[in-house]
């Protein structure tokens, strides 16, 4: 705390207005709420990167917060909004995928985050437009077939569904591949990890730790695709108790004999291992079946007729369009670009110069049905082109 960036505390306290873009020529903003005053934009090394420093005015200190979550590539530039308790941030010039990126000061999981750490936290996600499904969280028992389940589920819907690879310190199987079945990884450095921050939920399953990044989903969200998570019942309370708003489904098997039989057969363990995979699920059915963790239980007797159920429950049961509406939005924000806010409704001017006129297109940014958020992706975008000036209003145009 205290030291300050490289400009002049006296240029914040002119009481700049909100989203105000500081003229040092680092492409920076200030943004105030209270007695706090949000500094988000270049570093002073000139590598653009964003970074966000607090000034408390009444204590008349700089913050330097802990700061979960992706944080946005470097851009030439960006807008900020403040909308109760984030911040939304317009990145100019960047890629479509890359333009809208919310920095949460004082939502549910901030404030739990900075009760945990005793710190300042800020968090870092990225607004992904349209309304992709809720995240799907299965869990059951070692050996019940929910890999099984999940394969099928990803074969049939490519486009739709993806996979978040957890991270573990369990040394890979015959076949298993580093960074496609899990990120297998040393104790150490998956214990500091989660230290910093970068775990949406973690747990000692079985003897290993295993664990889902928030990058893990991040990284699914960005391909416009239901997340499906393959975690244990451990995992799934930790979830279920974040701001992460999901699906969670509970595969039990038919006995325990059969789930014996599935795990000796599968042939992946030492008898050492299978013994304590059975122990343990004794313990994991009981609280499946009991908790209130679960939304849905499925038996997994026969595969094809608890696939057609699990199929039924995630909505896809008849015709299904192989690709979620969000892949198809696109906007394209330029760098020369102003922001303006009514009420939910935030007004974008964008001016582009041809070669012989420059036009202006209105878009309205919808942000009054927003979900998620960190840990993970904000969605409920809605954009709408309101206007086209050049030699006049040309028309209106929805883009979602
Ligand atoms: N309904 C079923 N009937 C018979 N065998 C099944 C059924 N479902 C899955 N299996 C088989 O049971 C074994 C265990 O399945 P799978 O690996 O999918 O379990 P899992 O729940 O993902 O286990 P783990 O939690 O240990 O990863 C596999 O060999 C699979 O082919
Ligand atoms: N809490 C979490 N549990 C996880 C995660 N990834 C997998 N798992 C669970 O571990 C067991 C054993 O898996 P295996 O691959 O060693 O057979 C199984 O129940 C998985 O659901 C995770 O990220 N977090």
């Amino acid at each position: 705390m205290g030291e300050a960036p490289a400009f002049l505390v006296d240029d914040l306290q002119n009481e700049p207005l909100n989203g105000f873009e500081l003229k040092n020529g680092t492409c920076k903003t200030a943004t105030t709420i209270g007695n706090k005053m949000y500094v988000i934009g270049g570093a002073d090394d000139g590598t653009l990167s964003i970074e966000v420093q607090i000034f408390d005015r009444s204590l008349g200190e700089w913050i330097h917060p802990t700061v979960h979550g992706t944080k946005p590539l470097s851009s030439k530039g960006h807008s900020a909004v403040f909308l109760n308790d984030r911040i939304l941030i317009l990145k100019k010039g960047a890629k479509s995928d890359d333009q809208i990126w919310f920095l949460e000061v004082d939502t549910q999981y901030v404030r739990q985050q900075q009760k945990q750490l005793g710190t300042e936290v800020v968090a870092w996600s990225k607004g992904v437009t349209g309304n992709a499904e809720k995240p799907v969280v299965i869990s059951g028992p070692s050996g019940v077939g929910k890999g099984t389940l999940i394969s099928m589920l990803m074969k049939e819907f490519p486009s739709m569904f993806g996979f978040s690879v957890s991270h573990t310190t369990r040394a890979p199987r015959g076949m298993e591949k580093d960074g496609v079945h899990y990120h297998f990884t040393e104790k150490s450095v998956m214990e500091k990890e989660i230290k910093d921050g970068k775990f949406l939920e973690f747990a000692s399953v079985h003897g290993n730790l295993y664990g889902t990044s928030v990058e893990a989903v991040e990284v699914v969200a960005d391909a416009g695709k239901r997340c499906i998570l393959d975690i244990d019942v451990q995992g799934a309370r930790s979830v279920r108790s974040s701001s992460l708003e999901a699906v969670f489904i509970f595969v039990c098997p038919p006995s325990m004999e059969e789930l014996e039989k599935r795990l000796r057969d599968r042939g992946t363990e030492t008898e050492e291992q299978i013994l304590k995979r059975l122990r343990n699920a004794a313990a994991e059915i009981e609280q499946g079946k009991s908790s209130n963790i679960f939304d849905f239980i499925l038996y997994n007797d026969n595969l094809e007729e608890c696939y057609e159920k699990l199929k039924k429950l995630l909505g896809l049961g008849g015709c299904v369009a192989a690709t979620p509406k969000s892949a198809l939005r696109e906007l394209n924000l330029p760098l020369d670009h102003s922001v303006s806010k009514i009420d939910d409704k935030i007004i974008i001017n964008c001016i582009s110069s041809g070669l012989e006129k420059e036009s202006k297109n209105l878009i309205m940014l919808d942000v009054s049905a927003l979900k998620g958020g960190a840990p993970g992706r904000t969605r409920g975008l809605d954009f709408q082109a309101i206007g086209s000036f050049s030699d006049g209003l040309i028309g209106m145009e929805r883009l979602s």
